[in-house]
């Protein structure tokens, strides 16, 4: 049987006019996973119930075979750890301290100092992240790019095997888009960590997980490869568009058929 590493398992959440709906979902360990759907449709939502960010109405969610509710917030945050969508903070840190951060689950009480373990998970993350060479530039100094990369660091620094990243590609131009994706890629081949990303980008979705689930009004619309899941029907269906696929050298192209007003074209 294929090991999951997060079993989400008909949960329910109520909240202000927005609904959680019966959801399940498998995440398999050690591969990527991408939470696609439209604007509003419940992933951040989905992401915050399994840090338990949220508190989820009805229903369960196991983390590697175990009920999420028996951990504690510092056991929970020694299996999960979560970059989420806020783009808000400027630290006034270097990169290295801001990575520390991550090691606050391993904290005893009234602890100061770095411990060995806490020294070389700081050091992996920010090699893993490829911010060894700018780890004492204080992170406001950086590029977008650069902080997007800090603040991964800071979440491999907590030295969990599932890493859940909302949209960890927005703001940034194509390159470093690419840059991130190609950096989750090797952390997943690398060290097998297990990665859920919430992406808009469909292509990119497509092109870097290994297991895709689509989301809309709260509600698991389609799950599945993305080879079976990416289709015209299910662009009909989850975004209303009409458009058609081809796949180039193994990269998803989506093309609108209908509904496009050019302004010129190439
Ligand atoms: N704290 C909150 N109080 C009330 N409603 C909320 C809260 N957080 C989210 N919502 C609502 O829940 C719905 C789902 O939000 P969520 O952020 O999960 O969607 P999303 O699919 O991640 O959207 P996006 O792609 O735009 O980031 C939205 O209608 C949102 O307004």
């Amino acid at each position: 049987m294929k090991e999951e590493a997060l079993v989400v398992q008909n949960i329910s959440l109520h909240r202000q006019g927005f609904q959680l709906k019966r959801i399940n979902a498998d995440f398999p360990s050690g591969r990527i996973t991408a939470i696609v759907g439209p604007n509003g449709s419940g992933k951040s939502t989905l992401l915050k119930t399994m840090t338990r960010l949220l508190d989820i109405d009805s229903g369960e969610i196991l983390i590697h075979g175990k009920s999420a509710a028996s951990f504690s917030p510092r056991q929970l945050a020694q299996c999960i750890s979560m970059l989420p969508q806020t783009k808000d903070f400027m630290p006034d840190l270097t990169v290295r301290e801001l990575a520390a951060y991550g090691r606050a689950p391993y904290k005893k009480l009234f602890q100061q100092r770095q411990t060995k373990e806490d020294y070389q998970a700081v050091e992996f993350a920010l090699e893993a992240a490829g911010m060894g060479k700018l780890a004492d530039r204080l992170f406001y100094t950086l590029s977008g790019g650069e902080q997007q990369r800090a603040r991964i660091a800071l979440t491999l620094a907590q030295g969990t095997d599932i890493l859940l990243l909302d949209e960890p590609t927005t703001y940034l131009d194509i390159a470093h888009q690419l840059d991130i994706l190609n950096m989750l890629k090797r952390i997943n081949e690398q060290w097998g960590i297990t990665i859920v990303m919430v992406l808009h980008d469909l292509q990119q979705a497509a092109a870097y997980s290994h297991h895709m689930i689509a989301m809309k009004r709260g509600v698991i619309a389609a799950a599945g490869s993305p080879r079976d899941l990416l289709t015209p029907a299910f662009l009909k269906e989850i975004y209303e568009i009409d458009a058609k696929i081809t796949v180039i050298d193994g990269y998803p192209l989506i093309i609108p058929t209908a509904g496009i007003h050019h302004s010129g074209g190439i």
